[in-house]
């Protein structure tokens, strides 16, 4: 199988041209002020525009409201919106819809029960991300670098195409792979040396790990 990775929170020309070498199929922009990888839509706009045809760029929005929305799609021309809120159904349909942009809903994984409700996004979205659910104190609905149980996914009969987040890193991105046979690994606050700020060296490991995952 092709394994998609995306790498997530990048804010520098720098960085998003290590997650280029390195071998990413996406890339990824918060645009979300509360957290420390957040990029303005200027910003996001900006390091988009200097990526390679064949890797996609995924605007991150929390409960975007429709005006932050459209001046999004608008500005930064991403590939992909990746809902990460409380977004529903019905709103990413709508903004599927009217934008013609692929739609991404991350679910925050705590039961097998989670698992099949997220069924009720089919149709709607073109992938879901399963995530761990934040923890009680962040301020941030992922990007928290905690895991959940894997073997969940394991048993789960997908209807929807998805992808795994949440916690992975260049050491259990291939155990994670074994685990669940995810199609697409998703990584953020593991590669970076500091909140907000990632490591080329962890990107390209990162990279390396998932694709050599057997
Ligand atoms: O990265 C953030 O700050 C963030 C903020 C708000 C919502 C989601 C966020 N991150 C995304 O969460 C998953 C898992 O991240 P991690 O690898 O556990 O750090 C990933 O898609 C991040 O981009």
């Amino acid at each position: 199988m092709t394994r998609e990775i995306k790498i997530c929170g990048l804010s520098t020309p720098e960085t998003v041209a290590a997650a280029v070498k390195a071998g990413a199929s996406h890339v990824g922009f918060v645009h979300f002020e509360p957290s420390p990888r957040h990029v303005s839509l200027k910003e996001a706009a900006s390091l988009r525009a200097d990526l390679p045809g064949g890797v996609k760029a995924v605007l991150l929005l929390v409960n975007a409201d429709i005006e932050t929305t459209a001046t999004a799609v608008e500005l930064v021309r991403p590939d992909v919106i990746q809902f990460h809120g409380s977004e529903t159904p019905e709103w990413i349909a709508l903004v599927r819809e009217k934008t013609g942009v692929e739609a991404w809903r991350a679910i925050g994984v705590r039961s097998a029960e989670t698992l099949s409700k997220s069924a009720r996004y089919r149709g709607a979205v073109d992938r879901l991300l399963f995530d761990a659910p934040p923890p009680e104190a962040s301020a941030l609905p992922g990007g928290n670098g905690v895991g959940f149980d894997w073997r969940l996914l394991a048993s789960h009969d997908h209807a929807v195409s998805w992808g795994l987040a949440g916690g992975l890193d260049p050491d259990n991105v291939a155990e994670a792979i074994r685990a669940t046979g995810a199609p697409l690994v998703d990584a953020s606050s593991g590669l970076e040396s500091a909140p907000g700020v990632k490591d080329p060296a962890r990107i390209a490991a990162f990279c390396e790990a998932a694709r050599t995952a057997g």
